[in-house]
């Protein structure tokens, strides 16, 4: 089969290594996840049944994509190969059997809104100080708790005389109560459940051993100890578990990941074969031992050193600049001018930061640069207030028993229902022992309501009616009459404001999806597309078809791949961070930073820049950084340093027209950032015209003067093409454009 012979020896020998336990340990682009989709391909050429396979990946991007690469090379029956992330898994096997465990199968799945609705409740009702003890960090400790399959009665065992943790497991077990009324599971439940399932019921854990005889596991080095459990129950019975990871991307420690899983995977399955893997495909050598270079200051790491015969490329580059708006000026100028010579596209580029709101600065430029991005785990859709009233709805359609959806909508659009009323309904359905909204049903027989029963009445009617239509309707029809009937829409037509047009376009962009889903899903159904939604994870948003440069988070590119990527904010403080900097064992923070720095070098193709500023704003204050340690890391034989110190007045004059700028970018970038001003702005453009036409001479505040060739209507805006006498002929949205014209 020819499609093998692309592979190497050692990539061939995991393919054929079909039965027993397999760990395969390699650095970052060697073609781990290469080999396990050849591996798919090849146990059903060999006869196994596709849905005796199952693929573990860490994102549903990533799960998307491995579907992908199967299909090319299998073909028929990849549909029923389960490809899918450990939360994709577990909802799927939950929603089978939860109700061995008394859980209703239709189970809501909590977001962190959501979970924090819910710890408030369990603080006011415990009366916890959420000043001394941060919802917060409550949460963040049952996450914890989770990811190490740890009950909230294990915790008040293990808490012993320490009331500080006892208070924290009283708060545990109250949160757990209150997850179990609503019928929701939080997205660490998903997987502890799941374990749960199969430790309590034999037959259930042997159905799905029986089912998956293959088992194959992406990015294994940052699974948790609740996901290992998982995998070791599955694979327990016919043994065919293969492992792909590099324990120097592990980077999800804060998040449970447990590095162990990998470095002692030999232990756990005494009989694993061990396949390392050493040539890189990704990147050119350069690049490469820099990565190399900078992971050795690692101690706690099992020694392995990647090679490449892609060739040396050009040196990594490193510049330092006198602050944060050069430096986005320098990278954007640079994607500038990769675009300009056609050395590359958009989608080519990556900007990878520490946190997530170093994006500001450079999506400002982007904008003024006239450059489409897209900035990954930026504010979600689904996020957005007239979106999560209305998947409160269909949640509350689809599974009464969610109090948190419920309670975000009894009065959303306002029914005058009280907070007397609620809290009595509330009493009502603890004294009852029944759910918030089945006391909703029952209200008039709530004592102390009065005309609140009422009020509260067309509300359960709706949510009932619709209950019945869901047998037969599709959910874009649940979502319509919802519309409707509470007079939503109306209510936002009504307003007339920018704002509340912006979110009627929201409500059209949900609707638009909704509609997708009910013609394209298997089997159409509320509940599957509310699971489809909770599942989206912000990786998700990059769409590879579409040409945009990409912004993301370090942790965000693990597995990904791009020919140009900037890191930028290469300063001690910011990376590492100063939290990994000052913390309490900062070896192994450092350690974790490191880690996080070789999958960001790793990610790069053909060019890596390292950027940094000697002063940044951080917080409203003026901070002052060194080079960051990793960049020291790097011998000079790899990297080209030609930072320079421009002369004051350089330096002065610069930043002059850079504040002058900011005003223009800062409006920009709200404009496309928040719909209501743009859809102002444009309605402004178009209804008040332009005051150039062509042939008229305007000046542009980047581009300079220029003649106007060609003015065309779009649907949103007018699109001008001017013949810059520097810049060239350049196509702008005159609305961002802000051309002005030179009489
Ligand atoms: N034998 C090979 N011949 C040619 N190209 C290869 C080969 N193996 C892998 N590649 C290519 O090298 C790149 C890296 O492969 P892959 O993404 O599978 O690596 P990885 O080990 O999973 O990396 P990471 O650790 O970053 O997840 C991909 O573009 C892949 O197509
Ligand atoms: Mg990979």
């Amino acid at each position: 089969m020819s499609s093998y012979d692309l592979l190497n020896p050692e990539q061939k020998e995991a393919v054929l290594h079909t039965e027993g336990p397999l760990l395969i340990l390699a650095g970052a682009g060697s073609g781990k996840t290469r080999v396990l989709t050849h591996r798919v391909a090849y146990l059903i050429e060999q006869g196994t049944a596709p849905w005796n396979i199952l693929a573990i990946t860490f994102t549903n991007k990533a799960a998307g994509e491995m579907r992908e690469r199967v299909d090319k090379l299998v073909g028929l029956g990849s549909d029923s190969i389960w490809v899918s992330t450990f939360h994709s898994t577990c909802v799927r096997i939950l929603r089978r059997y939860i109700d061995r465990l008394g859980f209703d199968t239709s189970f809501s799945i909590y977001d962190t809104d959501d979970q924090k609705s819910v710890m408030k409740e369990v603080c006011k009702k415990l009366q916890i100080d959420t000043k001394v003890y941060r919802e917060r960090m409550l949460l963040g400790a049952i996450s914890h708790a989770k990811d190490e399959l740890i009950s909230p009665e294990q915790m008040r065992l293990d808490a012993g005389a320490d009331w500080n943790q006892q208070k924290i497991a009283g708060v545990y077990a109250e949160y757990q109560a209150q997850l179990r009324k609503n019928n929701a599971l939080d997205f660490d439940d998903l997987i502890m459940k799941t374990v749960e399932l199969f430790r309590n019921c034999p037959d259930v854990l042997d159905y799905y051993q029986e089912r998956f005889r293959y088992i194959m596991v992406d990015e294994y080095q940052d699974t948790n100890t609740a996901q290992f459990q998982l995998v070791s129950l599955l694979a327990a019975k016919y043994r065919n578990l293969c492992v792909v990871g590099d324990d120097d991307q592990s980077i999800y420690r804060f998040r449970g990941a447990n590095i162990m899983n990998i470095l002692n995977f030999e232990q756990v399955f005494p009989d694993a074969k061990v396949i390392k893997l050493e040539q890189n495909y990704r990147s050119t050598s350069n690049i490469l031992n820099a990565a190399n270079e900078v992971i050795h200051h690692n101690q706690g790491r099992k020694d392995k050193r990647l090679w490449t015969d892609n060739g040396t490329g050009v040196p990594v580059r490193f510049r330092q600049f006198q602050n944060a708006f050069e430096e986005a000026e320098h990278v954007v100028g640079n994607i500038v001018s990769h675009i300009q010579k056609e050395e590359a596209e958009y989608k080519d580029h990556a900007i990878l930061y520490r946190t997530n709101a170093q994006s500001r600065l450079f999506e400002e430029k982007l904008i003024y640069a006239n450059i489409p991005y897209k900035i990954i785990g930026g504010v979600n859709f689904y996020a957005r207030k007239e979106i999560k009233d209305l998947l409160a709805y269909l949640k509350t359609v689809d599974n009464g028993r969610d109090e948190v959806a419920v309670r975000r909508i009894i009065n959303v659009p306002k029914r005058g229902i009280g907070a007397t009323t609620l809290s009595r309904v509330g009493e009502f359905a603890v004294a009852n022992d029944m759910g918030f909204y089945e006391a909703l049903l029952n209200a008039e027989e709530i004592p102390g309501i009065g005309r609140g029963a009422s009020k509260v009445l067309p509300f359960t009617a709706l949510i009932q009616t619709l209950r019945a239509k869901q047998e037969y309707a599709k959910v874009s029809e649940l979502l319509e009459t919802i519309l409707e009937e509470t007079g939503y829409r109306r209510e936002l037509i009504l307003e007339g404001t920018d704002e509340s047009e912006a979110r009627l376009e929201n409500i059209d962009e949900l609707m638009s999806k909704v509609k997708d889903y009910d013609e394209n899903a298997e089997n159409p159904s509320l509940s599957g597309f509310l699971e489809e939604v909770a599942l989206v994870a912000d990786i998700d948003n990059l769409e590879e078809e579409s040409n945009h440069v990409v912004l993301m988070t370090l942790h965000s590119a693990k597995g990904l791949e791009f020919p140009y990527v900037y890191m930028v904010g290469m300063e001690d403080g910011l990376f590492p961070s100063y939290m990994s900097i000052v913390a309490d064992n900062p070896q192994e923070e450092i350690e974790e930073e490191r880690r996080l720095c070789y999958v960001g070098i790793t990610r790069a193709k053909k060019e890596l820049t390292l950027t940094a500023a000697r002063q940044r704003m951080v917080r409203g204050e003026i901070q002052y950084n060194m080079v960051s340690r990793f960049v020291k890391e790097i011998p000079d034989e790899y990297l080209e340093n030609k930072t320079e110190n421009p002369g004051q007045r350089a330096k002065e004059a610069k930043e002059q027209r850079i504040n002058q700028r900011k005003q223009a970018m800062l409006e920009a970038r709200r404009s496309l950032r928040a719909k209501p001003i743009q859809s102002k702005m444009v309605a402004a453009t178009k209804a008040s015209h332009l005051d150039y036409g062509v042939g008229d001479r305007v000046k542009h505040i980047r581009f300079g003067e220029g003649t106007v060739l060609e003015i065309t209507e779009g649907a949103k805006d007018y699109e001008v093409r001017v013949n810059f006498d520097t810049a060239g002929v350049k196509k702008l949205f005159a609305s961002f454009a802000k051309l002005q014209k030179i009489y």
